[in-house]
């Protein structure tokens, strides 16, 4: 087909988009042009390929992976080796992100076929009953495809009309409804909030996932004790008495068995812990900008990234093809004073600044009391240090004056959970998230490929190691995939405040953590390296955190 027909130019590049091609790529029962996506075909086949492997069936090459590359390893376990074949390191990259998809099909791995796995894992719209309008036994090509674009106010004839003074009534009722579509994408950009505060109580197209990234939060399992008790606790109290020793051996084990997530109770201690009220004050001030007008809140909106102060929605509005149901306010909070970020921070509700400053700088203090426990793990800091060289000195003052972003996130009911996720699965950028936790069940991370809910626990902050501190340990400390959930009857609001070295800073492997048993396993990277990727390429899960490891 030629692309010139959809697209301006010749038919080797593609500008001026009338159809996109991930449209022309949907079925035609689905507003679409019924060509299959061969990305996603090819997503299928290496399924099936994995599948084949799983169910230990199909062709002499199963055997031969099974023989001589898992050699008794679980598939899951098996390590991606450097020497291995483009397909084989493929199938091992993509094995966690497509778990939940084979735990469905667990009872008919063995039958299932590619058009199935296909089938799953494209991107659905909505059903329309007006294909057969057009595509009818014997319809005439040409006049289809122009029904078809017209249908999608595609046609450039619309605005022409306007163009040439031809007034919108007599523009026929097929482009009216088109237009409609076409307000409505831009109601998307406002956010989910502004959404139901419109009335919509049905999910949209635009926010539904294709099934093998949707949460199946239903068929998970329940948190059980068990699993709960897998978490490790660190009760940040005890890391600062007599004791120490003993809860920075947990903290080593916690940060490089789980390599994720720690859990620290206890946080109102005197003098050490953030106070209950700072936290709740923080909570309480953020609910109440959300609940402002959509014109209040959207004086913050801004495309840049850079900017001190960013409303917005999904996860990278300006390219998610599918949408994330959650809003979000981000404020830098570094350096916090009058004549730096503040004034750029809302006004309104009156009280948000001072509530938040406070609360940036509480967290902050134990982000760094964290970090130097976490230092002297990894025999950076603390007593035990022999030879306290500029280098680990330096690092505690680089991160003292380091960059933090806040980040508030509104997840507001959504009327199919199912089918969609507030955010989707990501490592953050910085060396470590603190996360106050309140009642709303929805935060979950990836631990040996499932996905496990962590059980909120009131008074307490989940840490997450971000890539920064899986660089700088030289990965020792792996950054934690993790994702959200929302659901259908309670809002829910979660408050990230993410720290790292200055944002114009390098982080690299820390010099002692590489030897000749440890080489060094990552290339340099920075705030700018970050943001220049995410902004040119789609993040996938620990995407960029793989762009900047040394094979
Ligand atoms: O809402 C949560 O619990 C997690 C938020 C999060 O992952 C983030 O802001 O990066
Ligand atoms: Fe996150």
């Amino acid at each position: 087909m030629c692309s010139c027909f959809f697209w301006k130019g010749n038919d080797t590049a593609a500008h001026g988009v009338r159809v996109s091609w991930d449209r022309i790529c949907t079925l035609k029962p689905e507003e679409g042009l019924g060509l299959k996506k061969l990305e996603t075909w090819n997503k299928a086949c290496i399924l099936m390929l994995m599948k084949n492997i799983l169910a230990g069936d199909g062709s002499l090459w199963v055997a031969w992976v099974k023989e001589y590359i898992l050699k008794g390893v679980d598939f899951w376990e098996a390590e991606s080796k450097p020497y291995h074949s483009w397909i084989l390191k493929k199938l091992f990259k993509m094995r966690y992100d497509v778990a939940p998809l084979f735990f469905t099909y667990l009872s008919a791995l063995s039958t299932v076929k590619v058009q199935k796995i296909w089938d799953d894992i494209r991107v659905r719209n909505d059903k329309i009953d007006w294909h057969k309008l057009i595509w009818f036994l014997l319809h005439i090509p040409k006049h289809a495809i122009i029904s078809w674009m017209c249908i999608l106010d595609r046609l450039p004839t619309t605005d022409r009309l306007l163009q040439m003074g031809i007034e919108e009534y007599f523009i026929s009722p097929a482009m009216a409804m088109t237009n409609d579509d076409a307000k409505e994408t831009d109601e998307f950009q406002k956010g989910v909030k502004h959404l139901l505060e419109n009335g919509v109580r049905k999910l949209h197209d635009k926010y539904i996932l294709p099934i093998s990234d949707r949460p199946n939060v239903d068929k998970e399992q329940p948190i059980t004790a068990e699993s709960r008790l897998k978490l490790p606790i660190i009760d940040f109290a005890e890391l600062q008495g007599p004791n120490r020793s003993q809860v920075l051996n947990s903290l080593s084990f916690a940060c490089e068995e789980y390599g994720k997530l720690l859990t620290i109770v206890e946080m109102h201690v005197v003098n050490h812990g953030i106070p209950i009220e700072v936290t709740r004050s923080m909570v309480d001030v953020s609910a109440r900008f959300f609940g402002q007008p959509y014109e209040e809140r959207s004086k913050y909106m801004s495309s840049d990234m850079a900017s001190p102060v960013r409303y917005g929605t999904s996860w990278n509005q300006n390219k998610d093809v599918v949408f994330y149901w959650r809003d979000f306010l981000k404020l830098v909070c570094h350096p916090l004073s009058d004549s730096d970020v503040l004034p750029h921070w809302p006004s309104s509700p009156m009280d948000f600044r001072e509530r938040a400053a406070t609360y940036a700088k509480e967290t902050k203090y134990l982000f760094l009391r964290i970090m130097e426990a976490i230092l002297e793990t990894l025999g950076l800091w603390g007593a035990t240090l022999d030879d306290k060289t500029p280098e680990n000195g330096d690092i505690l003052n680089q991160l003292d004056d380091g960059s933090q972003l806040m980040v508030v996130n509104c997840f507001p009911p959504c009327p199919e959970p199912n089918l969609t996720l507030g955010m989707p699965p990501h490592p953050d950028y910085g060396f470590l998230t603190l996360l106050p936790q309140d009642d709303v069940h929805g935060l979950q991370i990836q631990y040996k490929g499932q996905w496990i809910t962590v059980e909120p626990t009131d008074n307490s902050f989940v840490v997450n190691i971000g890539d920064h501190l899986e660089i700088f340990s030289n990965g020792r400390y792996k950054s934690v995939l993790h994702r959200v959930f929302v659901n259908l009857a309670k809002p829910r609001l979660s408050v990230a405040s993410l720290h790292s070295l200055p944002f114009d800073c390098m982080v690299r492997p820390s010099p002692n953590l590489i030897d000749d048993a440890n080489p060094r396993r990552y290339k340099h990277t920075d705030f700018a390296t970050f943001l220049e990727y995410i902004s040119t390429c789609e993040p996938k899960g620990k995407s960029f955190l793989k762009s900047r490891k040394l094979t």
